[in-house]
């Protein structure tokens, strides 16, 4: 239904100068709200153009874009040179986003801290590094709490804190029933989570259709291909309920303090989800995919009978 999306293109196109070659065509695409969406494609392929009709920034040359709920963007390129602190730019953007000065200034500090950057607030935009710089950027979308987040490569330039903290505010934003569209080469980046997966093939998008994702909900499924996830929780936590419930099996805490978890692939998305929004969150060390459940068993496996 329309009301569930976050953002709808129809027979959309975009090509760059008069009668320069499109770089995309017909393209029909639905992002449900509360969704993941993965966009794969070869370097100049279309990735970022896509993104931009999504945020809002580039408009098509042909086709329509409709339905967009409040979108906040990080693009591939943060425009560093803006004549703001780092502080100073984020309180604009969030006033910029509809919050008042107060609640802005507040939540600025909040996500640059966040991201261990809370030392670089009274510094220019201009003289940030990179990294932080790229802090500054994915700050500025979060700290509006989009319907919509659109995030092309927003993890590069990141040190390994700050990517993991940009891992858990993705999951967040969708556990809080947001969108969010991302770009990212590294293939692993949020593995096992997205709810789609499209990738920009010629002038189209082909949507992946990963085995098993269709089911949603909390029931155990038995049989069927499954998937390996390696955690680390808080210390001496236990699973949370909700992941105890759906997972197949696992393995207690290592010395090292990682739980191993057999989880059923069609649910893989959700429980993943659910570690990381936990509170406190549980790191996510590895995701394999494996063969169907029951063919991979490991000894002194606490649900190994109940395939
Ligand atoms: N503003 C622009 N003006 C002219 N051509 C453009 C513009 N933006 C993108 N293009 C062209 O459109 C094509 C797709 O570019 P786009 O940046 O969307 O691809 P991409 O898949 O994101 O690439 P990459 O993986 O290298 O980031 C490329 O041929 C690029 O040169």
């Amino acid at each position: 239904m329309e009301r569930d999306l976050a953002v709808r293109l129809d027979g959309v196109g975009r090509r760059y100068g008069m009668g320069g070659p499109w770089v995309l065509r017909h393209v029909d695409l639905g992002i449900r709200t509360g969704s993941l969406v993965r966009v794969e494609g070869a370097n100049g392929s279309g990735k970022s153009t896509l993104l931009r009709l999504l945020a809002g920034i580039d408009a098509p040359s042909e086709g329509r874009v409709s339905g967009r709920r409040r979108t906040a963007f990080v693009p591939e390129r943060f425009p560093a040179a803006l004549p703001f602190t780092a502080l100073g730019y984020l309180t604009h953007m969030g006033r910029v986003h509809g919050l008042g000065a107060g609640a802005a200034r507040r939540r600025a500090s909040e996500w640059l801290e966040l991201f261990g950057a809370g030392g670089y607030g009274r510094t220019p935009l201009s003289e940030l590094s990179k990294g932080s710089s790229q802090k500054v950027a994915v700050a500025q979308a979060l700290l509006a709490e989009p319907d919509l987040l659109v995030l092309d490569e927003a993890w590069t330039g990141l040190d390994a804190p700050a990517r993991a903290a940009l891992d858990r505010a993705v999951a967040d934003r969708t556990a809080a029933g947001g969108a969010v569209a991302f770009v990212d080469h590294d293939p692993s980046r949020l593995r096992g989570m997205a709810d789609e997966t499209y990738a920009v093939v010629g002038t189209a998008l082909n949507r992946r259709t990963a085995e098993g994702t269709s089911a949603s909900g909390g029931a155990r499924v038995r049989g069927g291909p499954v998937v390996l996830v390696e955690v680390q929780g808080p210390r001496g936590a236990e699973l949370p309920e909700a992941v105890a419930e759906s997972v197949v099996r696992w393995l207690p805490a290592a010395p090292d303090g990682t739980t191993r978890l057999t989880v059923p692939r069609p649910h893989s998305d959700r429980i993943l989800r659910e570690l990381l929004t936990a509170r406190p969150p549980w790191h996510v060390v590895a995701v394999s995919a494996t063969a169907d459940a029951g063919s991979r068993e490991a000894p002194g496996e606490g649900r190994g009978e109940e395939l």
